[in-house]
């Protein structure tokens, strides 16, 4: 864009220099421009002054950071206005950790003019795991001790440090955090932390993040509006801790949200994770990670052209980076094999966050907010899969298989039947299956379904049912290995798989292969796992003479 500005000697000291259209170019340390739109305390003050007498403001566009006029910002509002919402922008807790990164995102979001986004914010950092472990302690501090919670401290310390160091007023958030504190002396009270106060808890921590990045946006001259999940219609079961999202979400939250964008044209920011529980009208929450469902909900809902889901890293990889630091980013994915892959354990999706996406055909991309020039992972209904063989690798540990033989008792016909509603009976989901008619070996994942404390009694109670038909061996410490791939190999993945297994001396303790075939899954010791996994990668991903390498959707 060709602006005119007198660049005084400030200007050319902070290092700006203009290129040939007339833009100028921030240097590549991006304090200053950071620094420019936090002018109250910029040292570069005549720069400042001349910024402001011109009204300029900053902002990044398609990576370049670049300087817009303040009426460019404000025809980008006007024109909003007579658009519909078109993508959904969803922030992850490490996105948004800091006021810096707060900044970031908001130069993203301005590095899209031509968009109308909804935004969808996870908590800042860490702070849902500080939420809980707050919450824990209150139960036995006693209430006088509530405020010496150094987890509190910390949420306090870093929430207040963002406001500040944005430039936006404290009161923003200070009500927040009375009632935060209110809420730990109330559990400290009653010396209990249940499920439902837990979600309420934790819901403290997207709605303090999301306050404060609204208006931060409004302070930078984005017109944006802060919504809480659970007042706009984010309807979900009352199983709290892990609550689904009920249809009826969907037209509720589309009445709401364009509704007040076609009065009031300010981008809504909205908290991820959080739901309103159908019977109790509590607050609720989607499981760990759940703002990547909020995200897929919501453009579900508002049928939006993209979901765009930000992360730390540069899309899905091949494996997780901190078990292989070799992964690599994956281009393409089908719904199929993103949904196997979030749903067999790789955390950088929730496990059912590709259900509304996949339901409504919109495109899911994954991209990482610290590198916004990667192309990150799309994920749609269908890709060429002529190049695909094996996508991605994920290790879920610390799971327990069960063997059960029948002890025929029952007839043949009988005995499936009969096992599956013993777990139906006592809540509880299997991940992997391998069976024959008087035999089943499956496999568990008992820190999702109890608490840690529970997990041993828990476990002797499902093994005392099945024994009345059974013979059960219970084994603990195992790990699920799942090859995500192209189901047209699966034989040469199965080969491949199983020599690298024999090459390092590993034997297979169940094999499992989905309905949907794009996963095969192995069960070994824990002990044995992270090498194998590093062994697979090489032999699928490092060294494949370009056999595993796609171009194209
Ligand atoms: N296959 C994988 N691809 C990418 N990241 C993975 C994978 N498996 C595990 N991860 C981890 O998931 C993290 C991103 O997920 P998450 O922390 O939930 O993101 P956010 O909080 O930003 O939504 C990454 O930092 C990475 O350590
Ligand atoms: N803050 C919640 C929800 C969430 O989705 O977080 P993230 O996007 O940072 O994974 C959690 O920590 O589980």
């Amino acid at each position: 864009m060709a602006i005119s500005f007198q660049m005084g000697f400030q200007g050319h000291a902070a290092g700006f220099r203009r290129d040939s259209q007339g833009s100028i170019d921030l240097p590549s340390n991006r304090k200053y421009a950071t620094e420019f739109e936090h002018v109250k305390i910029c040292s570069k003050r005549r720069l400042f002054i001349c910024l402001q007498r011109r009204s300029w403001r900053i902002c990044c566009r398609r990576g370049a950071s670049t300087l817009v006029r303040k009426e460019e910002i404000e025809r980008r509002n006007a024109d909003r206005c007579e658009e519909q919402l078109s993508i959904l922008m969803k922030f992850g807790g490490s996105s948004v950790a800091t006021a810096e990164r707060m900044k970031e995102v908001a130069n993203l979001i301005l590095s899209y003019p031509d968009e109308r986004p909804v935004i969808v914010l996870s908590a800042m950092g860490k702070t849902t795991n500080k939420l809980i472990q707050a919450g824990e302690k209150a139960v036995n501090c006693g209430v006088c001790n509530v405020p010496g919670i150094d987890e509190l401290r910390s949420i306090i310390d870093l929430h207040l440090k963002t406001v500040n160091e944005l430039g936006i007023d404290e009161a923003v958030i200070s009500g927040l955090l009375e009632d935060l504190e209110q809420l730990l002396k109330g559990i400290a009270v009653m010396k209990e932390l249940t499920a439902r106060t837990r979600d309420y808890l934790a819901s403290f921590g997207e709605c303090l993040s999301t306050k404060i990045f609204a208006e931060y946006l409004n302070k930078i001259g984005i017109k944006a509006r802060q919504y809480d999940a659970f007042d706009i219609g984010i309807i979900t079961t009352d199983n709290f801790t892990n609550a689904d999202i009920l249809d009826i979400t969907f037209s509720t939250v589309a009445k709401t949200l364009l509704e007040d964008w076609s009065n009031s044209h300010e981008i809504p920011v909205v908290t991820g994770f959080l739901g309103k529980g159908f019977k109790s009208s509590a607050v609720t929450t989607l499981g760990r990670g759940g703002s990547d469902l909020t995200a897929t909900a919501i453009g579900k809902a508002l049928g939006l052209r993209e979901i765009q889901v930000w992360k730390d890293v540069d899309g899905i990889l091949t494996c997780d980076p901190n078990i292989h630091p070799q992964a690599m980013p994956v281009p393409f994915l089908t719904f199929e094999e993103a949904a196997e892959l979030a749903y067999f354990g790789a955390q950088v999706l929730h496990p059912q966050s590709m259900g509304p996406a996949r339901e409504s055909g919109i495109p899911v991309r994954v991209k990482n907010s610290y590198n916004p020039k990667a192309p990150g992972t799309l994920i749609t209904k269908q890709r060429d899969m002529s190049k695909a063989f094996v996508t991605s690798i994920i290790l879920k540990s610390s799971i327990t298989i069960l063997d059960i033989v029948s002890t025929k008792m029952l007839g043949r016909y009988g005995f499936l039947a009969k096992v599956f509603s013993i777990f139906e009976k006592l809540g509880i989901s299997v991940d992997c299956v391998a069976s024959s008619e008087i035999s089943i070996s499956l496999t568990l994942d008992p820190s999702k379904l109890w608490s840690r404390d529970l997990i041993h009694q828990e476990l002797d109670h499902v093994v005392e049912e099945l024994e009345k038909i059974a013979v059960v061996h219970l084994f603990q410490c195992r790990s699920i290995i799942s090859i995500i791939g192209n189901v047209q190999c699966s034989s040469l993945v199965l080969e491949k798989a199983f020599s690298v297994l024999r090459e390092n001396g590993v034997n297979a303790q169940m094999i499992s292969q989905g309905a949907s075939k794009v996963n095969i899954s192995l069960v070994v010791h824990d002990s044995e796992a992270k090498d194998c996994v590093a062994s697979l990668h090489s032999a699928f991903f490092e060294n494949t003479n370009g056999f595993n390498h796609e171009a194209s959707p």
